[in-house]
């Protein structure tokens, strides 16, 4: 199932190149597309965590899942209101690390695979959220105020790029060329598109489209004789569960927050959700290649 990591490759840089042909400054077409992508691939590729644990979940074997996956979500949740700054650069971190990992599913990493992780979400990170600097800064405000940091932004895209590429490159002298292209025209499309719309096209088919496809292969043995409607059945009710109530508090904070904040809420809701994913996921992916 390769052809669908391209096949979302290949829609994300289309999507990318209508804005820049026929949407610039558009932001119904950015809003569109971020919810379209979100609720389509970003939400549900961390709604079978459980099934990676083990396929066959005994009921206590997912009520204990379900009390460590939601005790991390309780320990993040009070670590946003008593440390919302040290939560805001966890996040960034965890999601650096987690996001890099993304680009190595399906090869090994040899040497300094951590650090290589590390650096290559961190450049495409960084691309995203300097490029669109302004945005960045207002989403934050209420939290932090980031001003100070918008002239470390090309020095810290050209460290990510240069070492990420050095680490790729050493690992994987084959795959060379191929990741130093990928991280140039990516880097470009990112770079030249509005925050929202560059994080989500990078997010959903950079991250959890390929995300998701090694979910599937890990669990097509036990999916019966229509793999892929089972798979998206055992996709929906942690999806479904996690939009309404990502839904619920967003709409109700709405009378009482501006349309930044409610950004804003709605990443730090995604913030909790992530922290076990990424956990969990970084588990199944790493004991999958040991
Ligand atoms: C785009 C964006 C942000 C970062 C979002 C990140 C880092 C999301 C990570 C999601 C993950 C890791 C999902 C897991 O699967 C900020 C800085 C919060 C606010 C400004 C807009």
């Amino acid at each position: 199932m390769k052809g669908i990591e391209n096949l979302g490759k290949i829609l994300g840089l289309v999507i990318a190149l209508f804005y820049f042909l026929f949407f610039q400054g558009n932001e119904t077409y950015e809003y569109v597309f971020f919810v379209l992508v979100l609720v389509t691939v970003g939400i549900p590729h961390g709604a079978v965590d459980h099934l990676l644990v083990s396929p066959h979940l005994t009921k206590s074997k997912l009520i204990s899942f379900l009390l460590k996956y939601i005790g991390i979500i309780a320990i993040y949740l009070i670590a946003w209101f008593f440390l919302p700054q040290i939560s805001l650069i966890a996040f960034l971190i965890m999601s650096a690390y987690h996001f890099g990992q993304s680009h190595f599913i399906q090869s090994e990493i040899q040497k300094l695979k951590k650090t290589t992780y590390m650096l290559v979400g961190g450049f495409y990170l960084s691309i995203i959220l300097w490029s669109d600097f302004s945005y960045t800064q207002k989403l934050l405000s209420s939290l932090i105020n980031i001003e100070n940091l918008e002239s470390y932004g090309p020095g810290l895209i050209f460290f990510t790029f240069i070492l990420s590429n050095i680490l790729t490159a050493y690992n994987q002298p084959s795959r060379a060329s191929f990741h130093i292209l990928e991280s140039v025209v990516l880097g470009f499309v990112l770079y030249h598109l509005p925050l929202l719309l560059g994080f989500i096209i990078y997010f959903g088919f950079w991250h959890a489209l390929p995300s998701m496809n090694e979910e599937y292969r890990s669990l097509k043995k036990f999916l019966g004789e229509n793999k892929r409607s089972n798979f998206l059945k055992k996709l929906m009710p942690f999806t479904a569960l996690s939009l309404a109530g990502m839904w619920i508090l967003l709409m109700l904070f709405y009378p009482s927050m501006t349309e930044n904040e409610l950004i804003l809420l709605f990443f730090i809701l995604i913030s909790l959700i992530s922290a076990p994913h990424i956990w969990f996921m970084n588990r199944f992916l790493e004991s999958k290649k040991a």
